[in-house]
């Protein structure tokens, strides 16, 4: 089917996708999961694995940077059904938001109910170390405020309302359930709870970037998430948002350290397997509390 870039996202091709899918898939994913830079080593410890490569999926994109392997990956962990995004879609790849954001109404046509995005992030907040896991408390969107939209353009009501509040973006009983898992797996010393900041990328900040996006009271800068929580909240899937902090955001000109994503990718393996136990925990809990929550 030819398409507009902009049109991507319509119902019809989204439901094109989630057809294939469904036919494929062995069982109907509850939750679904989008890896972050270094991250897709969580979707190869899902039991019962069947992975599709994006390029095999009607109309999926396609990913190309290093660190996001490029698969869709069904299965479960602890029990529940889950889809993982190996490797999501940046805008600084040249894909339009519609684009970007695509998977998620996948997703949701495929009745996915929960979103868990994972990313990796800078540390801002001076009391932030390397290594640490922050769960993304609320987000600022540099691209929103400055009018870049996923929801931009016409409104179809079967996915969502016009206006969708986004106050409430960040569940708090996921939060609390997810800061409940790491204190059972004393990961406390190491977890944090904060403010994401989107920034378009690709380049990494300026050090009065970096002060400006502290002062603004965001606890992370990054690259990602945003949008897919944008449109995965439209249309009504419940979202928690991870970041783990991969580099601490450079604020000083005497600085010498300076922002790589190689240094992102070492330290997102040396963390995958901490965060895999938590969201492995987390979703063993949503599974207890799957009629109260
Ligand atoms: O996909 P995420 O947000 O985890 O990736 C971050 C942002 C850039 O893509 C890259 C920069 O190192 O890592
Ligand atoms: N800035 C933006 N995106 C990032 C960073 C950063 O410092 N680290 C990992 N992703």
């Amino acid at each position: 089917m030819a398409y507009a870039e902009e049109d991507r996202n319509s119902y019809e091709v989204c439901k094109e996708a989630a057809d294939w899918l469904r036919a494929r898939a062995a069982r109907r994913p509850r939750i679904a999961i989008v890896c972050g830079s270094g991250l897709g080593a969580l979707a190869d410890v899902l039991d019962s694995r069947t992975a599709f490569l994006y390029e095999d999926i009607p109309h999926f994109p396609r990913s190309s940077v290093s660190g996001h392997v490029g698969r869709l990956v069904f299965g479960e962990l602890n029990g529940q059904p889950c889809v993982c995004m190996q490797g999501r879609f940046h805008s600084y790849e040249g894909h339009s938001l519609s684009t970007v954001t695509f998977p998620i109404r996948v997703f949701f046509l495929l009745g996915v109910e929960i979103l868990i995005v994972t990313n990796a992030a800078g540390g801002l907040n001076p009391h932030f170390q390397v290594g640490d896991i922050m769960f993304i408390r609320d987000h600022i969107s540099l691209f929103g405020l400055g009018g870049q939209n996923p929801l931009r353009g016409p409104n179809d009501e079967r996915f969502g309302v016009r206006f969708p509040c986004m106050s409430d973006a960040y569940e708090q009983d996921l939060l609390s359930l997810a800061m409940e898992s790491a204190q059972e797996l004393g990961f406390l010393s190491f977890t944090r709870e904060g403010v994401y900041c989107l920034q378009a990328g690709p380049s990494y900040e300026t050090i009065a970037e970096c002060r400006l996006l502290q002062a603004l009271g965001a606890d992370a800068v990054g690259m990602s998430s945003v949008p897919e929580v944008i449109v995965a909240r439209h249309c009504g899937l419940r979202v928690l948002g991870i970041s783990l902090i991969t580099n601490k955001a450079v604020m000083s000109y005497s600085s010498q350290e300076k922002a790589n994503h190689e240094e992102v990718l070492r330290v997102s393996v040396l963390r995958a397997e901490a965060l895999q136990k938590l969201i492995s925990h987390l979703l063993g809990k949503l599974g207890e509390s799957t009629n109260s929550l």
